[in-house]
């Protein structure tokens, strides 16, 4: 049955958008439509520059009889730029603040369309980067973990802030946690990371930065590589924060005078990763 251009488009965009980062074949394509590859290499030409126009992503076509397509998911800066104002919009509400200067933020993380953009923009990141595994702590980095390896198309794994039995045999840290300054320990199975794996680390939020550290101190007992740590959000109090490269999208203060106010700011991303002042 031979497809007609305007209906290959839309479903090869449909295929190419739920298998991000992976390469998909001429042939899957060319036996999919009952069309030659010379016409989906065509069909491949017009999603690529779409994409590129609106910002949304990158095609890569791999020429050749082996070749194909793989679709990375990604901002443009503008498009970036304006995903991070929606996300301190979202923040910027004086109802967010908790004590000890932490900001209410379970309600963001259980939103489909900001964990869409998390996950995007965290993709964005480290798109040319060489990623294993994403990592994060339970409980809250958990969506944002899976979002971003998701748009990553790659593995993600939980460190665990007690032991269990159905985690296996496991390895261990100790590290300073929250602004009490509580010796905790965190441990994470033998099985997920091997010796040299390239690992991103997400997070919730930052602010003394011994969560953070605490998985890159896992990382080092693997043996494995820390490619880059990226959070939703940061305290603006950096004081003796115990990590000093980390990426946020939101950078937060928190007032604890007789108001009690959040303010929120984009973070350092756009910088980190366009190069931008914000
Ligand atoms: O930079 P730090 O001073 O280490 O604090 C940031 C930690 C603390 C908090 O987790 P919790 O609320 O303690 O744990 P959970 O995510 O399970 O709610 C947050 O999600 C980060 O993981």
């Amino acid at each position: 049955m031979k497809v007609r251009r305007s209906n290959r488009l839309v479903d090869m965009t449909r295929y190419l958008l739920e298998h991000p980062r992976t390469l998909v074949s001429l042939k899957f394509f060319s036996e999919r439509y009952g069309s030659a590859k010379s016409s989906i290499s065509e069909d491949l030409s017009i999603i690529k520059h779409t994409f590129q126009t609106w910002g949304e992503g990158r095609l890569k076509t791999i020429p050749g009889a082996s070749g194909g397509a793989v679709l990375a998911p990604f901002y443009s800066q503008e498009n970036a730029e304006k995903a991070i104002a929606n996300l301190v919009n979202e923040v910027n509400d004086d109802s967010r603040f908790l004590p000890g200067g932490y900001v209410y933020l379970s309600d963001l993380i259980g939103r489909p369309d900001i964990l869409h953009q998390v996950g995007q923009i965290i993709a964005t990141q480290y798109m040319d980067k060489d990623v294993d595994v994403v990592m994060t702590v339970e409980t809250k980095g958990i969506p944002i973990a899976q979002s971003a390896a998701m748009y990553m198309n790659k593995p993600f794994v939980i460190v665990r802030n007690s032991s269990h039995i159905t985690e296996g045999p496991t390895v261990s840290v100790n590290y300073v946690s929250g602004s009490v300054k509580r010796i905790k320990k965190m441990e994470l199975s033998r099985r997920t990371l091997s010796a040299g794996a390239n690992v991103v680390v997400v997070d919730d939020f930052l602010k003394g930065g011994g969560t953070l550290n605490g998985m890159a101190s896992l990382i080092r007992e693997f043996d494995a590589n820390l490619v880059g740590m990226t959070v939703l959000a940061e305290s603006s109090n950096s004081d003796h924060r115990l990590v000093d490269d980390c990426t946020s999208l939101v950078t937060v203060d928190a007032e604890d005078g007789d108001q009690k106010t959040i303010t929120a700011r984009p973070g350092n991303f756009m910088e980190n990763v366009f190069g931008k002042e914000n």
